[in-house]
């Protein structure tokens, strides 16, 4: 394969820049609705950077001013080190080539066929026929859908037109790959294909990738970083893995919910403050503390007894995060003694209630 990404981009501008998205304090109003409130964030060469909200959160109104469609109240916007969000239509032409655009619905031209709409972006750069086709037939093999060439959109699945739509916004060279919810229409197992296709070229290639999404799967499945957006604000951001190990925010817990081990319905029904039969132990564990044999260590050690009833530990970019629940017997001493165990061990541990009888 012989795709550059970094070709027929001057060299000062393709190597210059370690920042390829900077906002700072970026702020919009819609009368009484700040749809950005003060919105700093930094999108780092070769980095994959997922930013998730709730609907309303100011996705959209963000990616309108990344690709100067909206004009901030105030605030910067810098994509390669230059700041847009004060320039005219015409200096943004070329500047907005330097983003790549992947959409729900796809947004290809229906009466135009795969390698038409692949090349569009090459046409409107003035960049002539052959080189157009060739380049079109070089990216449509990127994707897996060279025999499409000449097909129409309609003739295509969902997933094989999110591949051309993902194979014209790279065919101009773009620094940034900005995905706006480019898997909320696509089934379970077609999504996950995108995703490893977008994971494959920007680890291939280096390509720098914003995803805009509501969905922490999309997130989790390739980001590297994710920031959380709520009401205009960032309001949580770090490494994929830590985010899910140790989400601060109400909004980050309440979007990781569906993900996490929770308490099986029927004990938390019976959960009671008073301390009488079971307690119920919820742990949290990631790092180092979910590498040791931390259960069996703790029976070994302590001496005492406990039965794990639910709970489970995955494997986030190359890190273990998990959440175990125990209930355990006796009084309150073992209750106590095991927390602070687990708790010298690196794991956090909270007391969710007691529960009488059988469970
Ligand atoms: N042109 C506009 N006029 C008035 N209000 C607007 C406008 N654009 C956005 N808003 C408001 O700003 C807030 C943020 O909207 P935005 O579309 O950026 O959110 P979003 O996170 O993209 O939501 P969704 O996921 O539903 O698309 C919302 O309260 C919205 O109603």
């Amino acid at each position: 394969m012989n795709v550059h990404f970094s070709a027929g981009v001057p060299v000062e501008r393709a190597g210059l820049h370690h920042d390829v998205v900077r906002l700072t304090d970026l702020r919009r109003r819609f009368g009484r609705t700040a749809a950005l409130d003060g919105v700093s964030l930094t999108v780092h060469k070769g980095e994959i950077l997922g930013i998730i909200g709730r609907s309303g959160a100011g996705k959209s109104t963000l990616i309108r001013c990344l690709n100067g469609l909206e004009r901030p109240d105030s605030g910067e916007v810098f994509i390669e080190g230059r700041e847009i969000s004060r320039l005219g239509e015409r200096d943004l032409q070329p500047l907005r080539r330097r983003i790549g655009m992947i959409f729900q619905h796809f947004n290809l031209l229906s009466a135009k066929t795969v390698v038409q709409n692949v090349a569009l972006p090459l046409k409107i750069a003035g960049i002539g026929k052959a080189e157009r086709v060739r380049r079109a037939a070089e990216l449509l093999d990127l994707v897996g859908l060279p025999e499409k060439a000449g097909s129409y959109p309609a003739q295509l699945s969902g997933g094989q037109k999110q591949r051309v739509g993902i194979a014209r916004a790279l065919a101009a060279n773009p620094a940034l790959l900005l995905s706006d919810e480019a898997t909320s229409a696509l089934d379970p197992e077609t999504t996950r294909s995108i995703l490893a296709l977008l994971k494959d070229i920007n680890r291939r290639f280096g390509l720098t990738i914003l995803l805009i999404t509501h969905e922490m799967e999309v997130i989790r499945s390739i980001a590297d970083r994710v920031a959380v957006i709520d009401q205009g604000r960032i309001v949580e951001e770090g490494p994929v893995w830590s985010v899910f190990a140790e989400p601060k925010s109400e909004v980050t817990q309440r979007l990781l919910a569906g993900m996490r081990p929770q308490l099986p319905p029927e004990i938390a029904g019976r959960l009671s403050p008073e301390p009488v039969g079971e307690a119920v132990l919820r742990i949290d564990i990631f790092g180092d503390a979910a590498r040791q044999a931390l259960l069996s260590d703790l029976a070994g050690t302590l001496k005492v007894s406990f039965r794990l009833i639910h709970g489970g530990i995955e494997t986030i970019q190359g890190e273990p995060v998990g959440t175990l629940f125990l209930m355990i017997p006796g009084g309150g001493e073992d209750v106590a003694r095991v927390s602070q165990f687990l708790q010298a061990r690196g794991a956090r541990t909270e007391v969710l209630g007691h529960v009488a009888g059988d469970a």
